[in-house]
């Protein structure tokens, strides 16, 4: 499972959890302007925005799991197991993308959610895999700029454009169940709650009591409803450090423990990573689950015209500050 957020103070964030029971090698990518994006069904893409994100690199090629560009748009992809679909067939009228092809190919191209709509109308996305090891992966998207926040899914009716007002995306059910449930939490408050029992007199033993009911499972519906109660309850100082500071504790809240979900006998989902982006400045945060320091990569500090790939490697080792 994984977690997909947004949050706005003085500068726009964009990030995730990243939540399995392996890793695929990731690392912290950057793609600068004129690296060529080679397409399996039309030509390189031979000069484009530059990306910051978290990729796996194979043969040459970034293969992103989420990423945002120098003009500030974000894509996310998550797991949306047996709902997406991609087409076989070629389309004569359409650009043909293969479905890893896509978090590239928008961020390389789009400066925002609306030109990432007008591009995403024009695509017939591939059921291509990207190699025998590396079979299709069936994902569903949060896009994002400052301004506004869609979740693309593409299912076996065609492409689902929705509005995302909440700017938060999980996994199943399709976005807009996931959109309709909130509606059963719509009285959890960040306020005390009165007594609605009448004459029977009720302590109000606890802090927090306004939430409860809030769900605390791992379930991608739970983990919707709980990351949106915390992110639109959200309230921080508006500066670098307290923005990033929220931003992880907010991903926090739907932090995976290693013992808590087993997906096959003896084999645990994580949170491998979490990711934070502030998207205005082009710098990449991210924690790593046994390493809770926070270590950042800024893409202006590169060359960000080169044409070849960057790479940094996770600092995976956690950082104790021994004081004494
Ligand atoms: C596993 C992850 C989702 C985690 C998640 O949501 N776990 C919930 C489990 S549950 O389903 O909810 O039970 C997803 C998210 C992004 C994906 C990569 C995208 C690029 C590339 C696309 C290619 O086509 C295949 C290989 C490729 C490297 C992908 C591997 C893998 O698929 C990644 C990491």
């Amino acid at each position: 499972m994984c977690t997909a957020t947004t949050y706005k103070t003085k500068d726009f964030y964009f990030g995730r959890t990243l939540d399995y029971d392996f890793s695929y090698g990731e690392s912290v990518v950057i793609t600068p302007r004129s690296f060529l994006i080679p397409l399996r069904y039309s030509e390189a893409i031979k000069s484009h925005y530059a990306i910051i994100g978290m990729a796996t690199v194979i043969d040459g090629f970034p293969l992103y799991f989420e990423g945002i560009n120098d003009k500030g748009l974000g894509v996310a992809g998550l797991n949306f197991v047996h709902n997406a679909h991609y087409n076989h067939e070629k389309s004569s009228s359409k650009t043909n993308i293969a479905q890893f092809e896509f978090i590239p190919y928008i961020l390389s191209k789009a400066k925002n959610v609306e030109e990432a709509i007008e591009l995403i109308d024009n695509l017939n996305i591939m059921d291509t895999p990207f190699s025998s090891k590396l079979p299709c992966a069936e994902l569903h998207y949060l896009i994002a700029d400052s301004n506004r926040a869609i979740t693309v899914e593409f299912v076996k009716d065609g492409t689902r454009i929705y509005e995302n007002p909440v700017g938060v995306l999980t996994n199943n059910p399709p976005f807009d169940k996931q959109l309709f449930n909130l509606n059963n939490y719509r009285r959890l408050t960040h306020k005390d709650i009165p007594n609605t029992f009448g004459e029977v007199e009720l302590e109000q033993y606890s802090r927090g009591m306004g939430a409860m009911g809030l769900p605390g499972d791992l379930s991608s519906q739970s983990r919707f409803v709980r990351v949106a109660f915390v992110k639109l309850n959200s309230l921080s100082k508006d500066d670098e450090k307290s923005s990033v500071s929220q931003f992880f504790h907010i991903l926090n809240s739907v932090d995976q423990q290693r013992g808590c979900c087993e997906v096959k006998e003896g084999e645990f989902e994580i949170t491998l990573y979490t990711s934070c982006y502030n998207t205005n400045r082009g710098i990449m945060y991210y924690t790593t689950y046994d390493n809770h320091q926070i270590s950042s990569v800024d893409m202006h500090h590169e060359n960000l015209d080169s044409d070849e790939l960057v790479v940094y490697q996770l600092v995976r080792d956690e950082k104790i500050n021994y004081q004494n």
